[in-house]
């Protein structure tokens, strides 16, 4: 089973998946590092940045690099749920994302466009049109611990095929940021 975890860059993806690595059953792939590393990408982007992946290769490689010995391979990365069926959606309210990105050496302009990909839903709105199964979880006033039981209780319940209430307690759209100005 594929379980993506994906959010605005800053959620906390990377907190959580580095924790996950310990777990014998879950096998972690870093999405990120991996394009990077096997350069799966088609462009690459100087003026923002960042480059821009090649999803078919991606999802290929993915493919190719799931260890079945492991019940669970988890894929971390903010394009992970371009590639699972199943993913879990990390939410952080854009003023305590914008406290997250400052600390990083982010430019003005990639901080205000990840706040604003956040305030609007963006990754949460294509993971449910894509994938069969989100969870979202707002890990805005919490701890990285929280967060992390959480998952497990999460990654138990899809292993245990009865998602019922869990789909109810982290259902899609029980955070809200409309709220947020851009000054
Ligand atoms: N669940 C959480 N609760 C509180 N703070 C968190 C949580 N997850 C991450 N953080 C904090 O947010 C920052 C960014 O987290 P990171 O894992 O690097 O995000 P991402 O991989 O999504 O870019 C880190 O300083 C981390 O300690």
């Amino acid at each position: 089973m594929i379980i993506g975890i994906t959010g605005t860059p800053g959620t906390g993806k990377t907190s959580i998946t580095k924790l996950l690595e310990d777990d014998p059953l879950c096998q972690v792939i870093h999405l990120n590092e991996l394009i990077k590393e096997e350069k799966l990408y088609s462009e690459v982007d100087v003026e923002r940045d960042c480059v821009v992946a090649d999803m078919d290769l991606v999802y290929d490689r993915v493919l190719e690099l799931q260890d079945k010995s492991y019940p669970v391979t988890i894929v971390d990365s903010h394009l992970s749920h371009h590639i699972a069926d199943i993913v879990i959606v990390l939410r952080t309210s854009p003023g305590k994302l914008k406290e997250r990105l400052e600390k990083r050496k982010y430019s003005v302009e990639k901080v205000r466009e990840n706040l604003e990909a956040e305030a609007l839903d963006i990754i949460l709105a294509e993971a449910v049109d894509w994938c069969e199964k989100v969870f979202e979880l707002d890990t805005t006033g919490g701890t990285v611990d929280r967060t992390f039981k959480d998952i497990g209780r999460i990654i138990k319940g899809l292993r245990r095929g009865d998602t019922e209430e869990l789909e109810q307690e982290f259902r899609p759209g029980s955070v809200e940021w409309s709220d947020y100005f851009f000054d």
